[in-house]
């Protein structure tokens, strides 16, 4: 049996009669850093709120780090670290006093505060009252709020949303390194692909509160590499033309334009040439990556239906 961190057997939760999270069998590998992702609604926040126990499922079964969270809440949970919507501190207290509660809380050694100060790079504001904090530095501290019992598992909801870009980036910078740091597990989620393609090792998508897709990230990227969008008279007869020379081109689905998988170039240039040398007037051409929306048309088979 693959050692999961999180391994869920047809989790689903309803409000009254609406199904939010339908079936879904959540695999977290180990030492992984898996990106929940799915649009505004999709049903992740209540998904991790059933995985931490804040919310029943109504139905399907949740194993946490290898046991059954229903019969382990309690055990379970003093190994799992969660920042889930905004942190919660006390703002007229310092960064380094809201730990020290923590520790009390917890029984941790005092020391541990300084440690994981220096991880999330707070110990410069480490004595001033977070109140003054940016919003990229309360995040930071609600991740030291949720690294100082040294989890196992680490759930993050939407961890930058709101912020700047330079508080992504830091954002971004200390969850790489958490797997190799500390050896922990991380989920986090996020309603951006492109957040997700830059820390995310594993991914599942989610729609409409059904898991469309698991699998490592490459598997994700392949989905939406790169392709050549063109803008051209006679798009239909053009992508004809090509097939018939054995290159890759459709109409593309949103503008009836044509698009094909050519990326490289010379390739482009070549492709080019022939056309205009079968006077097609060539407008514009303009290399695009898919967006979360078309590979969750892909995904969900209904690309064809457009
Ligand atoms: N307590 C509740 N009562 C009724 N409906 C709820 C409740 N909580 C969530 N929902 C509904 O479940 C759906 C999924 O919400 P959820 O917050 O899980 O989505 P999400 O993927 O996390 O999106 P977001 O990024 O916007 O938080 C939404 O349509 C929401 O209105």
């Amino acid at each position: 049996m693959t050692d999961y961190a999180i391994d869920t057997h047809q989790l689903t939760r309803r409000f009254g009669q609406r199904e939010t999270v339908k079936r879904i069998d959540l695999k977290v590998p180990k030492r992984e850093i898996y990106g929940f992702l799915g649009p505004n609604g999709a049903g992740k926040t209540t998904t991790i709120r059933m995985l931490l126990g804040l919310i029943r499922a109504s139905s399907g079964d949740i194993r946490i780090l290898g046991k059954d969270l229903n019969k382990n809440r309690m055990e379970i949970l003093k190994d799992v670290g969660s920042l889930v919507e905004s942190p919660s501190y006390y703002a007229h207290l310092s960064g380094y006093k809201n730990l020290k509660i923590v520790t009390l809380m917890h029984g941790i050694p005092e020391s541990r505060i300084n440690e994981v100060l220096q991880w999330v790079r707070l110990e410069q504001a480490a004595h001033r009252p977070v109140k003054g904090y940016s919003l990229g530095m309360k995040q930071r501290l609600g991740i030291a709020m949720a690294l100082i019992t040294k989890p196992k598992l680490l759930i993050l909801d939407e961890p930058t949303n709101g912020l700047d870009p330079s508080g992504i980036q830091e954002i971004r910078e200390l969850i790489t390194r958490l797997p190799r740091d500390f050896d922990i597990t991380v989920l986090l989620s996020s309603h951006l692909l492109s957040e997700i393609e830059q820390v995310a090792t594993y991914v599942g998508i989610i729609n409409h509160g059904e898991l469309i897709f698991q699998g490592p990230l490459q598997e994700l990227t392949e989905r939406s590499r790169p392709y050549v969008w063109m803008e051209i008279d006679r798009p239909m007869e053009a992508a004809a033309a090509l097939n018939d020379n054995g290159w890759d081109a459709e109409p593309d689905a949103a503008t009836g334009q044509l698009r094909t998988s050519v990326t490289g170039r010379k390739e482009s240039a070549e492709m080019i040439r022939y056309l205009v040398g079968r006077r097609h007037d060539v407008y514009r051409v303009t290399e695009k990556k898919k967006t979360l929306e078309e590979i969750f048309l892909e995904l969900t088979g209904q690309e064809q239906s457009l």
